[in-house]
C-alpha cells in the first residue's frame, strides 16, 4: 500500500491509498524537529484505532518545508524498508510540463495540485489552494503549470493584524453578518472575509481575461466552502485534490519504472 505524505506550512496530512481508495486520511501539526521515531508512534497508533493493518510498502512526500524532507525519508527508509518518492526532485517525472522563469522552485503542492486537477478536469483551470498561503496555480489546456498568484492566507491574515496591532485579539474566520462590523471582532472578521471574497473573485477574472479562454475554477483546503456558501467563487470543490495529485505522480514514476 501506498503512503502519500502532503506537508504544508502548517498541516502535514497523510493518507493510506490501496489503489483504489483512501482507506484513512490523518492529520499532524508540521514541525521540523520531529523524527523518524516519532512519526512512526504517531502513525502506528492511528492505524491500530482506526483497524488499518500497517501494509506500508511505497511512499510518496511532497513538501512546502525542504527541512521535513530529511526525518520523513528516514521515516520510510527505517520503518518500511523503502525509498520515498519526492515530488519536485529531479528522479520525480511528472505527467505535465512546468513552463515558468527559469531557476524558479514551484512550490510541489502547487504541482502536484496541477497534475490533480488535469487528471480529473481536463485543461484550462485555476486551482485555488487555501493553506497557510492562498495558491492559485494556472493550468493550460495541455496541462502544463504557467505560474500563478500567492496571497496570504486567511489563517495568516487574522494572525498578522493580532500580531502587529496591541488591541486586536486572536480571530477566527467565520462569515460575519454584515458588512460594517460594530465590534473588534466583526470589524477583523468583516475585513478578512469579504476581503477575501474580492481577492478570489478579482484574482480570478483577471487570470481568466489574461488567458482569453473559458477557465474551470476549482477550490481544494478546509477553508474553501466557507467562502462558497457566500458567493459562487469556484466550479468545483474537492478537499483530496493534492492527495489525488500524489497517487497519480506514484503511478506515473511506477509505469515509467523510476521506481
Ligand atoms: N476546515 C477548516 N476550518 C477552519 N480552519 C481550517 C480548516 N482547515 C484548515 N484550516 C486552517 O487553515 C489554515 C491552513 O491549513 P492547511 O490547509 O493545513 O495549510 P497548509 O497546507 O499550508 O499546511 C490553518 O490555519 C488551519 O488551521
Ligand atoms: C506558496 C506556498 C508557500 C504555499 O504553501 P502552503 O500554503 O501549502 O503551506 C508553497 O507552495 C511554496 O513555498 N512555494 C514556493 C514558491 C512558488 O511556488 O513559486
Ligand atoms: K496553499
Amino acid at each position: 500500500m501506498l503512503l502519500a505524505i502532503d506537508c504544508g506550512n502548517t498541516n502535514t496530512v497523510f493518507s493510506i491509498w490501496d489503489g483504489e481508495k483512501f482507506l484513512c486520511t490523518l492529520r499532524t501539526v508540521t514541525e521540523h524537529q520531529r523524527t523518524a521515531d516519532q512519526y512512526f508512534v504517531w502513525l502506528s497508533t492511528l492505524l491500530r484505532h482506526h483497524k488499518i493493518e500497517m501494509e506500508i510498502d511505497e511512499v510518496i512526500i511532497s513538501s512546502t518545508v525542504p527541512r521535513v524532507v530529511y526525518n520523513l525519508r528516514v521515516f520510510s527508509d527505517r520503518y518500511f524498508d523503502c525509498r520515498p518518492l519526492v515530488v519536485g526532485k529531479p528522479e520525480c517525472l511528472l505527467p505535465v510540463d512546468v513552463r515558468v522563469d527559469e531557476g524558479t522552485a514551484v512550490g510541489p503542492d502547487r504541482l502536484v495540485n496541477t497534475v490533480a486537477g488535469f487528471d480529473l478536469h481536463g485543461g484550462n483551470l485555476i486551482l485555488v489552494d487555501f493553506g497557510t498561503a492562498t495558491t492559485f496555480d494556472v493550468v493550460a489546456e495541455d496541462g502544463a503549470y504557467i505560474g500563478g498568484v500567492i496571497s496570504p492566507g486567511v489563517n495568516l491574515s487574522l494572525e498578522a493584524l493580532h500580531n502587529a496591532a496591541a488591541a486586536l485579539p486572536h480571530v477566527d474566520i467565520s462569515k460575519p453578518q454584515a458588512v460594517i462590523g460594530t465590534n473588534t471582532v466583526a470589524c477583523m472578521q468583516s475585513g478578512v472575509f469579504w476581503g477575501y471574497i474580492g481577492l478570489v473573485r478579482e484574482i480570478c477574472t483577471r487570470i481568466k481575461a489574461e488567458r482569453g479562454v473559458p477557465m474551470k475554477v476549482v477550490a481544494t483546503g478546509g477553508l474553501a466552502p466557507l467562502f462558497q456558501q457566500t458567493e459562487m467563487l469556484f466550479d468545483e470543490y474537492n478537499d483530496d485534490l493534492t492527495m489525488h495529485g500524489l497517487t497519480v505522480i506514484h503511478k506515473y514514476n511506477k509505469d515509467r519504472g523510476t521506481i
